[in-house]
């Protein structure tokens, strides 16, 4: 599995503090100021993060197939990317991360190539809507399908599907809603208590809550699994859960 620990050539690790102080509401933005703090963000955010992240590679070594190319979509520092490198064991395989953010990608390399690992990454500053996809064995979209307009969404998995080989898989993380409005309340009151745990006050929790309503917009899992089935996809299950964060896995059929 991907070692954690800290080589003395990583970038320093600067703690989040982007909305400690009162600021004017806009909406979130994945730009320079937040990629200078991002691993710090998204671990203290996003509950279960640091289970999913070494999981993809072990679900990554199952699906993975030889002379295949593997895409990390929305792969922000590449997090997941170099956990689905260190579970590729061909050597002809491709492996592509995908972020239309400049800022990500310019970090992302720099990561990239600290991971001391022989599989080659190639790193696209494109539009997952846009971006080429083909002969697909395994693909991560980790927090990424979020963030993209829901009438777009369909589309891009039809997309994703179509270049997947049989047997190839989808590993899909976001933030989910629920039917249960007394659901939906208890697992937003959880998720805000593990960002208060991690550190957040209220004044953050509140302003990044306003910064992402208009640019984040979470389904239900059932609409999830739904539209995986209409894309293409046959088995489609759900293999994590925190709270209001999920991953689902999901299979072409052979
Ligand atoms: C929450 S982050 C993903 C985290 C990352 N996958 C990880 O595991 O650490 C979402 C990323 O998706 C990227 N993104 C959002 N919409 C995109 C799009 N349409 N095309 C390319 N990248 C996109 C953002 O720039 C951001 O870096
Ligand atoms: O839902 C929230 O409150 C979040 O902060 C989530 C989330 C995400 O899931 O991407 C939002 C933006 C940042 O990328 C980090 C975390």
């Amino acid at each position: 599995m991907t070692d954690a620990k800290q080589s003395p050539k990583q970038p320093k690790q600067l703690t989040d503090r982007l909305f400690a102080t009162e600021r004017k509401p806009e909406d979130f933005r994945f730009d320079a100021s937040v990629a200078r703090v991002f691993p710090d963000m998204i671990r203290r955010s996003v509950p279960g993060y640091t289970t999913v992240i070494p999981m993809i590679e072990v679900i990554t070594e199952q699906y993975v197939q030889p002379g295949t190319n593997c895409y990390d979509l929305g792969c922000s520092l590449g997090a997941a990317t170099l956990a689905m490198r260190h579970g590729i064991h061909h050597d002809d395989c491709q492996l592509i991360g995908v972020d239309n953010s400049g800022a990500m990608i310019e970090r992302c390399r720099h990561y990239v190539a600290l991971d001391d690992h022989p599989l080659p990454v190639t790193l696209r500053c494109e539009d997952i809507l846009d971006t080429e996809l083909s002969d697909a064995s395994v693909t991560t979209l980790n927090y990424t399908l979020q963030f993209v307009p829901p009438e777009k969404r369909e589309s891009l998995l039809r997309r994703i599907a179509d270049a997947t080989r049989p047997g190839g898989a989808l590993i899909l993380s976001e933030k989910v809603r629920f039917e249960s409005e007394q659901e939906q309340e208890i697992q937003t009151r959880l998720h805000h208590e593990f960002k208060r745990a991690n550190g957040y006050s209220d004044l953050e929790i509140s302003q990044k809550r306003a910064a992402i309503e208009q640019v984040l917009i979470p389904e239900t899992l059932d609409t999830h699994k739904q539209r995986l089935l209409t894309a293409g996809f046959s088995e489609v299950f759900l293999w994590y859960q925190c709270f209001n964060f999920v991953s689902i896995l999901a299979i072409k059929p052979k």
